[in-house]
């Protein structure tokens, strides 16, 4: 295991008594930019910080971040990781000014210009009581005071969860445009695609605990494709359709999502009876979704063992 990574796992697994929450997963992220990472519900994702942050043991395998092993981090390694989630835990009766010196006199590298920055896109007072914040002025204090840290690894685990709208794009919009988030690697994790596809350099997929998918989230949305064919009756059976990922029959027409599939597929459909049809491309939230909707009625691993 290397430096190079901010994040490497090596047939990491975890078990919670017969639950397989992690499968034997290999996983390097590359320092620098932000990655975000997805899965369903249950995918094992929260279950990969925990580990990684020292918060809980793995089964088996191995978890290093910034280059350390997970359960062997000190206090000089925690410095170095800023964690923000979606609870924004922080303590509701102190003033976030306190709050604010408390984290000045813990973290060394304490940068006050870039907490000044982040803070000035919400109307937070320093004399106000942190339990006194909405939920969206919350998510901006907690990531002021991550950013102010000068982490080298931000992990954000959907930190936007229950924001209303402009609440949200506050918060992406101080994420990007803050100097000291450029100088670290973010990690992401979230549900929601149109936060995903505005700020992702890099999408890792989860699935079963397990990896599937790391690529440029253009380069994956391109993956995906939506084809309408007009084919008389039925259609073909969806277990002879290659690629198919969801299929729909909508004002007599046949939608298909497919994946890896080029313009052969077209051929596939004409044979199959279709008069005419055309393809086109998908939202990444489609691509995503229709992606992991495919295994998603599928059992466990654990439960066919
Ligand atoms: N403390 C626990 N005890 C037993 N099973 C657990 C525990 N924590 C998680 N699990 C199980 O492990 C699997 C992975 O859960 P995890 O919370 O890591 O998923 P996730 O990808 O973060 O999901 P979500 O997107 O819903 O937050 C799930 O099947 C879950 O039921």
């Amino acid at each position: 295991m290397t430096d190079d990574y901010v994040i490497e796992t090596r047939m990491l697994t975890k078990r919670y008594g017969r639950k397989l929450a992690l499968d034997a997963l290999d996983l390097r992220i590359p320092r620098g930019r932000i990655h975000a990472v997805v899965g369903a519900n249950g995918a094992g994702k929260s279950t990969l910080f925990r580990i990684l942050l020292g918060f809980m043991p793995q089964t088996s395998g191995a978890a290093r971040i910034l280059g350390r092993d997970s359960d062997a981090l000190r206090p000089q390694d925690r410095a170095r990781i800023g964690f923000v989630n979606e609870e924004h835990t922080l303590p509701g009766w102190m003033t976030t000014g306190a709050v604010a010196a408390m984290q000045r006199q813990q973290y060394p590298r304490w940068r006050q210009d870039a907490f000044d920055e982040v803070i000035g896109h919400y109307h937070v007072l320093l004399d106000q009581k942190v339990g006194q914040l909405s939920r969206g002025e919350r998510a901006g204090f907690n990531l002021a005071l991550a950013l102010a840290q000068s982490p080298e690894l931000l992990v954000l685990d959907e930190p936007t969860l229950g924001l209303d709208v402009v609440a949200k794009r506050a918060f992406l919009e101080s994420l990007l445009y803050s100097n000291a988030a450029e100088d670290c690697t973010v990690i992401y994790c979230s549900h929601q695609m149109e936060e995903v596809e505005r700020v992702a350099d890099n999408l890792v997929i989860l699935e079963h605990g397990r990896l599937v998918s790391m690529s440029a989230p253009d380069d994956f949305r391109a993956r995906v494709s939506h084809w309408v064919a007009d084919i008389p009756f039925k259609g073909p059976d969806p277990s002879s359709v290659p690629g198919l990922l969801e299929q729909q029959r909508l004002d007599g027409l046949q939608h298909y999502i497919v994946l890896d599939q080029d313009e052969s597929f077209g051929e596939f459909l004409r044979a199959a009876g279709a008069r005419s049809m055309q393809s086109m491309p998908v939202s990444l939230d489609r691509a995503v979704n229709g992606f992991l909707a495919k295994n998603h009625a599928a059992p466990a691993r654990e439960d066919l063992r």
